[in-house]
């Protein structure tokens, strides 16, 4: 057993960046941006009105002042003259500022008497004028590899780029194994369970950027296994699910060495999880998850998605965590790192009290990962833990 900051290395030593494609706007949320954004102009690209009042030069700025209104400046209509001692311009929350104008006096500070303004009293110090560049200037740029989210999208679209850099998604072949296994909506034996592992995988692949390709369920048999492998060329990262264990009937380990795989390593202490396998597979990385479905999923979380933000192109990095006080009390850990599923309340977090790895139900009903080092001992409530979120 190699600890899982170990593990996550030498996953991330096998993970090198696949491609880029361009994509517009609409499609570049959550995707990895891979060439820099460069803005080809200013924002605001003149001095822009902050509210809708009156721009004057700063010398008329006095109570009681009459100024003449000599025109209007609007968002998309800018004023063509300019302004001059004893005159004002009605201005509106992003119209350019009229060469002249030094300040905006809001219309509230204001009176209006046919085309004469008088300013009132208490007129605020606030200018209410956006320099010209003030957001960015040309020339400014969002660095590249940089995780997409709706802000930076917004501000690639305001530096007037229509279309961006991205990684391409990296393609995750989920290869679900076992001769207990029956697809959603079948009819399985007595003895047979329903298959559900991908599905939830899936949604972990494609919420971290991946695109899942689900593959037929294998049989645990070389032959089975190896038809299977076959299929899944193409892929960035094959995920097989199951049969990863010491059992007679795990064969994936063996099915893939057979199919070419390097093994990069076997058994993490990580609880769940244990018996993880990961390795080079031709051009593809191979990942090995445990079969319970609790083991995939946590093990998903904790090596597939930093793995597939890595070859997104972006540097290297554990799932996040943060630091939450506990609101029941942690038993001691044991040798293995333990990802407890808990609920996260205005008290904290409370680990829930069954932690088998065959609960999905417990899982689902979870909102985070806390997160033991190995060989803890117990705290109490109170204390300080670190979390994942799910
Ligand atoms: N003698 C030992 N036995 C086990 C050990 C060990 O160290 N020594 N480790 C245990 C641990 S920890 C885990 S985790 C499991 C993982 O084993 P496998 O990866 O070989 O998983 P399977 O045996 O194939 O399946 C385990 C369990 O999960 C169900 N399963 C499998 N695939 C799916 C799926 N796609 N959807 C839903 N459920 C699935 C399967 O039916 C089993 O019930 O090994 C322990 N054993
Ligand atoms: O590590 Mo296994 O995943 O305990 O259930």
């Amino acid at each position: 057993m190699i600890p899982v900051a170990e593990a996550l290395d030498r996953l991330f030593a096998l993970a090198s960046p696949v491609g880029t494609e361009e994509v517009g706007l609409t499609d570049a949320r959550g995707r990895v941006l891979r060439a820099p954004v460069t803005a080809t102009r200013d924002q605001p690209p003149f001095a822009a009105s902050a509210m809708d009042g009156y721009a004057i030069r700063e010398t008329d700025c006095a109570a009681g002042t009459r100024l003449a209104v000599i025109g209007e400046a609007a968002a998309g209509h800018g004023f063509a003259s300019a302004v001059k001692p004893g005159e004002a311009v009605r201005i509106f929350t992003g119209a350019p500022v009229p060469e002249g104008a030094e300040r905006v006096v809001i219309q509230e500070d204001t009176a209006r008497e046919g085309d004469t303004v008088i300013l009132g009293h208490g007129i605020s110090d606030n200018r209410n004028i956006r320099p010209a560049g003030i957001d960015f200037h040309a020339g400014d740029a969002i660095a590249a590899p940089r995780l997409l989210r709706p802000a930076d999208i917004a501000l690639a679209a305001a530096m007037n780029a229509a279309r961006l850099t991205v990684a391409r998604r990296p393609e995750v072949a989920i290869l679900a194994t076992g001769d207990e296994l029956v697809a959603p909506g079948g009819e399985p034996r007595p003895d047979q369970i329903i298959a559900s592992n991908a599905y939830g995988l899936a949604g972990i692949v494609e919420a971290a950027g991946g695109r899942a390709r689900l593959l037929p369920i294998a049989g645990d048999s070389m032959a089975s296994l190896a038809q299977a492998f076959d299929l899944a060329r193409g892929a960035d990262i094959v995920l097989t699910v199951g049969g990863a264990s010491v059992g007679d009937h795990d064969l994936v380990g063996a099915a893939a060495a057979e199919a070419g795989m390097e093994r990069a390593f076997w058994k993490v202490a990580i609880r769940p999880g244990k018996p993880l396998m990961a390795g080079r597979f031709g051009q593809a990385l191979l990942l090995g998850l445990p079969g319970n479905p609790v083991s995939s999923m946590v093990c998903a979380h904790v090596f597939l998605v930093p793995l597939i933000r890595a070859l997104a192109g972006l540097p290297p990095a554990p799932a996040p965590r943060r630091r939450v006080r506990l609101a029941a009390d942690l038993p001691a850990n044991g040798p293995r790192e333990h990802y407890l599923r808990a609920d996260l309340g205005a008290d904290g977090v409370r680990p829930h009290p069954r932690q088998d790895s065959s609960l999905l139900s417990v899982l689902a009903a979870a909102d985070a990962l806390i997160v033991q080092p190995p060989d803890d001992p117990a705290r109490p409530a109170g204390a300080e833990v670190e979390v994942i979120d799910l």
